[in-house]
Order: structure tokens, then sequence, then C-alpha cells
């Protein structure tokens, strides 16, 4: 798992590894250039265009003098504009600066023409986590004209003019790519920088994760490679039980497919037994559409121990008698999953979040925790109040949403790297509901229920949009579950 550490944290975390290793500052910048050389050649082997460089006066812009070499090297047409006098410049843009062969053309911003066509490269490195205001002047004037052109467009480490922790002030790069280096900068997973950032990509630069954990705030990338050892492992002696009997609550008259949708996901999870809770009126449908589901009666209200997970609210509408959803919480000690209505009537009668079981797993999009927890002016100031509100309640809050993230009644979040924007479809919430309460029904632990639910919900999402791409409905993203447990190669 990768750790996002503050921007300012950086500059310490290089120092302490550079002293360790006893290697020199300049040998990370050349391990940085290096990988992004790598990288760059794996994505664009076939295009080529003229590359240009944009670097700054700091070690982003060393980082670009240092690529801009290795290109140069490989036989690719580089040209290095530069916005400073190299004596104005960090020690390691000049050190680099001097290894410069003679076929990379270097010349000043003010000089540049700005003639580059559609199949050409921008590179920008003008600034990295080390911008401390927004841009303004010559840089602003190039990033201005360079946002206007259309060519391949890559940042380097982060979009220049976004801070590493903040939301951006003024004007920045926009990025088809981001290319960044050890682990995603804080900011990168803001949707207010989504224009400009672009896809995202985390290369390794030789720093181990453990070394980087010493400067670590609590916040973690969750990566494939992490998911497997938050899975239980089942033998060939695990019986139906051992996958866990759960029962959901919700599906209302007129909204019963939530229900059939979460109820699929847990089965296509995994879970052993399923029981519904619904409206009477509705259950010869949920009977037909998933015929595996048994529907709950009073029988199985009243032994509401009994089960190993509950999940509430998909499509349970508002209209829900509140006595009995607080007598459903204060009977059932152990965590379960909200969603949707049931997260909508919390937010309406506040004083019954005490009766949710601790170590429960509350999942609102940003609309529902809005209703929870009051608005905020930015997601920054929204992932502090999901962690002051996770910390506050005892119970994992997952803030659904692209780089959906976990945070946990400790106070750390995790963030999820799975999933695309395809998944912003009628019933994807539901499905995930039910994988939540399956994984958990299982007997995992809350906080590995919500990391693996989270996960294989994303990547089932993007196997899904391989032949469907915007045709994505919830469904297809059920129809993928299994294949997600394939992919990561879990038993
Ligand atoms: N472990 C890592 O993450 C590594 C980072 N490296 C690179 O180093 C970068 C950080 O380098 P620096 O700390 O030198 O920072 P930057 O390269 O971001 O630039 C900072 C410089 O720009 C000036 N500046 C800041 N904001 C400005 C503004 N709005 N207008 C004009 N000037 C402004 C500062 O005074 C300083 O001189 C990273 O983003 C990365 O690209 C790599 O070289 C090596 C390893
Ligand atoms: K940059």
């Amino acid at each position: 798992m990768l750790s996002i550490i503050s921007g300012d944290k950086v500059k310490l975390l290089d120092a302490a590894f550079i002293k360790a290793r006893q290697m020199r500052s300049l040998d990370l910048m050349e391990n940085a250039a290096k990988a992004f050389f790598v990288w760059f050649e794996r994505m664009f082997s076939a295009i080529q265009g003229e590359i240009f460089i944009f670097s700054g006066p700091g070690n982003n812009g060393g980082d670009g003098v240092a690529i801009a070499r290795l290109l140069a090297e490989s036989g690719k047409s580089v040209k290095l504009i530069f916005f400073q006098d190299k004596e104005q410049c960090s020690p390691d843009y000049q050190a680099n600066f001097e290894r410069l062969p003679s076929k990379v053309k270097v010349l000043s911003v003010l000089d540049f023409d700005f003639q580059i066509t559609e199949n050409d490269f921008v590179l920008d490195c003008i600034f990295g986590v080390g911008i401390n205001r927004p841009i303004e002047g010559v840089y602003l004037e190039a990033v201005n004209k360079l946002n206007h052109i259309s060519c391949h467009k890559i940042s380097v480490d982060i979009p220049s003019g976004i801070p590493s922790d903040n939301i951006l002030q003024g004007e920045a790069f926009k990025a088809e790519h981001t290319l960044t280096f050890q682990f995603p900068k804080f900011s990168l997973l803001f949707p207010e920088h989504a224009e400009y950032t672009g896809r995202i990509h985390v290369v390794d630069i030789g720093i181990p994760d453990e070394f980087i954990l010493n400067f670590n705030e609590g916040k973690f990338f969750l990566r494939r490679e992490d998911i497997s050892r938050f899975h239980k492992k089942f033998h060939a002696f695990s019986h139906k039980g051992d996958f866990g009997r759960i029962m959901l609550f919700g599906g209302s008259v007129g909204k019963v497919g939530a229900m059939v949708l979460s109820s699929k996901a847990a089965l296509r999870t995994g879970s052993g037994l399923v029981h519904v809770q619904i409206a009477e009126s509705e259950r010869a449908i949920i009977q037909t559409a998933v015929p595996e589901v048994m529907v709950a009666g009073a029988q199985e209200i009243k032994k509401l121990k009994s089960f190993d997970a509950l999940g509430i609210g998909p499509g349970w509408g508002t209209e829900v008698d509140l006595a009995f959803y607080c007598s459903l919480l204060k009977r059932y000690h152990k965590p379960l999953v909200i969603d949707a209505d049931g997260l909508n009537l919390l937010a309406k009668k506040p004083e019954n979040l005490k009766y949710v079981p601790k170590g429960s797993v509350l999942t609102p999009h940003l609309k529902e925790f809005q209703r929870l927890a009051g608005e905020a002016k930015d997601h920054k100031e929204r992932l502090e109040k999901a962690r002051s509100f996770a910390r506050e309640h005892g119970v994992y809050l997952v803030l659904k949403g692209a780089f959906t993230s976990i945070s946990t009644p400790q106070g750390e979040q995790f963030f999820n790297s799975s999933g695309n924007q395809y998944m912003a479809t009628a019933g994807s919430g539901d499905v995930l509901t039910g994988m939540i309460t399956s994984f958990l029904g299982q007997g995992y632990p809350p906080l590995n229920a919500a990391i693996c639910g989270v996960f294989h919900h994303g990547l089932a999402g993007e196997m899904a949009a391989l032949k469907k791409r915007r045709g994505v409905i919830a469904s297809d993203i059920i129809e993928c579950v299994p294949g997600t447990f394939v992919e990561l190669n879990i038993e």
C-alpha cells in the first residue's frame, strides 16, 4: 500500500532517504527521469512527434532537463524551453543542464513561438510539489497558451500550478496524463482537479514503501497488488455457513430493482445465503428475478442476531417506520452496512446515529454525505469532514466517487484506485452495498470488507467497460464480479 504524504514532507523524505543510502539528490532525480523515460517509451513508442519540455527553475524543472537528455540519447527530437537563467535554478537542475547533449535545442520561453502540432508532445516540468503560490507572469502566459494547443500533454509529478495538498487557485497546466513519482500527491485525488490531471500513473523511483511509511500521515493509496492481503482464505472443507447468512433491507414499491441488484451482487460476491426484507407486494418480483434469494418473514426479523451481516437502505424509501429502523439498529450489535435511504433517514434524525453499531460501514455518495454531515466548500474539506465523522461515530465511512475514500474510526483514510466514469449509473451503489455486506457476512473485519468491496466493485466496472464503455449498467457490473476474483487470483 502506498503512503500518501504531503508535499512539504517530500523534501524531508528525500533528504532522509539520500542520507540513509549515502547517495546524492542528483541520483534520485536520475531515478525519477529514468522512471519517466521507461514509462514514456512503453506508452508512446508508436508516436513520432517532436518533444517540447517546459522546465521551471526548481527540481521539477531539473527532472525535465534530465528527461530531455534521456529522450535525446534515445534518438528523439527534443526542445527544452526554460523560464529562468541557469544560475537562478536549483543545483540539481544546473548539474543536469551541464550534461545536456548538444542535439537538445535549448531556448528561452520568451523566444519560443509555440509552433506545436497535434502529433507533438508537451512535457510539463514547470513546477512540482514545491509550488508555493498561484502561477503568474511568464509562467501563466505559457500555461494559458499550452492549454489552448492540441497535442499530447504530460505533466511530470503534478500539473504545474496545482498545489500538492490544496485546491488550485488560479490556473494550471491541463494534462492528458500525469506521471507522479512514488505515490499520488493528495490533490491529484480531488474532483476539482480532474480536468487538469487527466489519467494518473504512479511510478516507483526506488524509495521503498516501508521507508515512506515513516512519514505517513494516515493516508493510503490502494492498488491492485494490495488487495489479496485483505481477503479471507477459504478451503475445501468450507461450507455454506462459512460464506455467511446475510439480510438486506430495502425495495419499497417501485424500487425493488435496488434489492434485485444488491442481493444478486451479494450472491456473486460469495454469500452463502441471502435474505431480503422488502415490501410485501414486491415479493414475486424478486423471487422471479433472483430465485437464489429468500424473502424474510416475521420469524427472520425476530431472529436478527442469527444473521452474520445486515445491509440496510437500497430502494427502501424514506417513508419507512423510524421506530422499526431504530429497533433494527438497537437489536443488532454487529457491524452492518447502511446505504441510500438508510442514510437519508439518519440524516433526517441524526440523533439515531448513536444506535448504529460500532464498526458499521456507511456508504454515502457526495449528496448523501452532505445531508449527513453538512456542506463542504471543497473536496479537501469534505474529506476532513469524512475523517471526523468516522471518528466521532466509530464507523467506516465509504465516500463514493472517483478515488472512493474509506475513513476509519482511527482516523486513517484509504483511497481506491479501481473504477471509472462509466460506473456512474443507476444502481451501481446498490451493487456495492450488496458486495460489502457479503464480505462482512463472510467474516471479514469491516475495514477489509469495505476495501475488498470497493476495489472489486471498481475492477468489475473496469471489466464491464472494456466492451461497453458508457453503455455499462449496474447488471453488467454484477456479471463481472466473479471475474474479479479470477483476475486477482483470489480463491
Ligand atoms: N522523491 C521525490 O518525489 C522526488 C522529487 N523530484 C522532483 O522535485 C520536485 C520538487 O522540486 P522543488 O522542491 O525544487 O520544487 P519545484 O520544482 O516545484 O519548484 C520550486 C521552485 O519554484 C519556485 N516557485 C514556487 N512557486 C512558484 C510560483 N508560483 N511562481 C514562480 N516560482 C515559484 C520556488 O521558489 C522554487 O524555487 C518534485 O515535484 C519532483 O518533480 C525528483 O527530482 C526526485 C525525487
Ligand atoms: K509539473
